[in-house]
């Protein structure tokens, strides 16, 4: 049996399916989210990125390799240097300032969802840190396909969401989604049926927390 990234989805399709298809993205997409639900999760999404960040620094320590440590210091140097000013930039467009995300405490769902991610790559392997973290780096770029496939699904200047959507099917982050799907695809390639039962825990676990990450933003929940 040779495992592949599309195993860990079937290993738990309606989890993966209530994450892609969340009522979060179906409103963005219809451009019917209120615009409070949006900010909120905005502003937690700084946070998670942050900690996101310090997810591949975890992943340069786990590094075997060199090129896995290169791998690990180019998606930091990514997050940090690209992303993270992206983000706040995007932010200060939604009225959401600086000094506001700078103060910010961490909803119960972000600290649950990045701490989970830490954990599971501080107890495990690289794998087991990639595993848990394939559900952000892959689920987005699906997210933003999805969005494109429905006829529901508004694009351009009458979305306020539009750019949200734009910036997950860039070739940027669609690129970057297919290179970590081969990348779990090689090492799946090789893991026992038992060590793959593990993973599959730990992917289903992280898919069910990106539920409660957009559930929190639709709830307001902190
Ligand atoms: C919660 C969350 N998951 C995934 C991504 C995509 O990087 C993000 N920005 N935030």
């Amino acid at each position: 049996m040779s495992y592949q990234f599309d195993d860990l989805k079937k290993s738990c399709p309606t989890e993966w399916r209530d994450y892609i298809e969340h009522s979060f993205v179906q409103q963005l997409g219809d451009a019917t989210l209120a615009t409070e639900a949006f900010q909120h999760y905005l502003k937690q999404d700084y946070l998670f990125l942050i900690q996101f960040a310090r997810a591949f620094a975890l992943a340069a320590y786990k590094s075997p390799t060199l090129a896995d440590l290169k791998q690990a210091k180019e998606g930091l140097e990514a997050i940090v240097d690209t992303e993270l000013d992206l983000h706040i930039s995007y932010c200060n467009e939604w009225g959401i300032s600086e000094a506001e995300l700078a103060e910010l405490p961490e909803a119960r769902a972000t600290l649950a969802y990045t701490r989970y991610v830490l954990d599971t790559g501080n107890r495990g392997d690289l794998l087991d840190l990639h595993v848990a973290l394939s559900p952000c780096m892959v689920g987005y770029g699906e997210i933003a396909n999805w969005l494109n496939s429905r006829s529901t699904t508004i694009r351009g200047d009458s979305n306020p969401y539009d750019a949200w959507i734009a910036m997950y099917e860039s070739d940027d982050f669609q690129e970057a989604m297919q290179a970590e799907v081969q990348w779990l695809n090689e090492r799946l390639a090789e893991v026992s049926p038992a060590r793959f039962e593990q993973l599959s825990r730990v992917f289903r676990d992280a898919t069910r927390l990106e539920i409660d990450f957009w559930n929190m933003g639709l709830n307001l929940s902190e």
